[in-house]
């Protein structure tokens, strides 16, 4: 195996939390006094972190004004903090993917837009925060994926270089990212992505799940 460090997204990749993130921006705009969003919207909504996704909530003809956000986010937190977990399911092959991925003996880590408050407890909470070195979310550099600084962040963090990782991601803000940093990349194919299919030609792989992702990394 040619890489020294894995990186892992978290919302799409490890954990399938749109229907916690939905219950939260539901309650949020019931807070606002404003139109519903369904499952599938939110679905398309996340990726850019929690700032975005509340905005995108409020965007109807116009985006919302400065209060209106500092409204929807103050809600939006206090609602996440209290679902954070409850819907929240893995995607398949996750648990025995992560384990494999652990017995490498590889120093692994997460790289996620969520902000640390809800990063932290999730991982907890699913009993999977053991399997990780280092744990770097929305709000722990000054720039959020795509901007290289997360990843740059996690490899320093795990010992490793970029050039020597292997991100793995579900959306083509994970791709941005790893080309931004200069790691390798590979995509599930059963995330978000906004809405639309990860193009196996704009990653180095779309793997099926963590396993196939595991005995690819082998070969390469
Ligand atoms: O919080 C988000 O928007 C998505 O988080 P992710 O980076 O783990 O996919
Ligand atoms: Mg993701």
């Amino acid at each position: 195996m040619k890489f020294r460090s894995i990186t892992f997204d978290l919302d799409g990749t490890l954990l399938d939390t749109v229907g916690d993130l939905a219950e939260a921006c539901r309650l949020m705009l019931i807070d606002l006094d404003q139109a519903p969003r369904s499952e599938t919207e939110i679905r398309h909504f996340v990726g850019r972190g929690m700032a975005v996704l509340v905005e995108r909530c409020l965007t109807r003809e116009s985006a919302p004004d400065a209060e209106l956000m500092a409204r929807g986010i103050a809600a939006f937190q206090r609602h996440y903090a209290a679902v954070n977990g409850h819907r929240t399911e893995f995607f398949p092959g996750v648990r025995e993917g992560l384990a494999a991925w652990h017995a490498t003996g590889l120093p692994l880590a997460v790289v996620t837009n969520k902000p640390a408050a809800f990063t932290e407890p999730l991982l907890e909470r699913t009993g999977i925060a053991h399997y990780f070195q280092a744990v770097v979310s929305g709000d722990t550099t000054p720039h959020r994926k795509p901007h290289p600084a997360p990843l740059l962040h996690a490899c320093a963090a795990l010992g490793s270089v970029p050039a020597d990782n292997l991100h793995i991601g579900d959306s083509k803000h994970d791709i941005e990212t790893a080309r931004n940093a200069g790691s390798a990349v590979y995509c599930v194919p059963y995330g978000y992505n906004e809405g639309e299919p990860v193009k196996a030609a704009d990653c180095d792989a779309l793997v099926a799940d963590l396993g196939v992702a595991l005995r690819l990394a082998h070969s390469a």
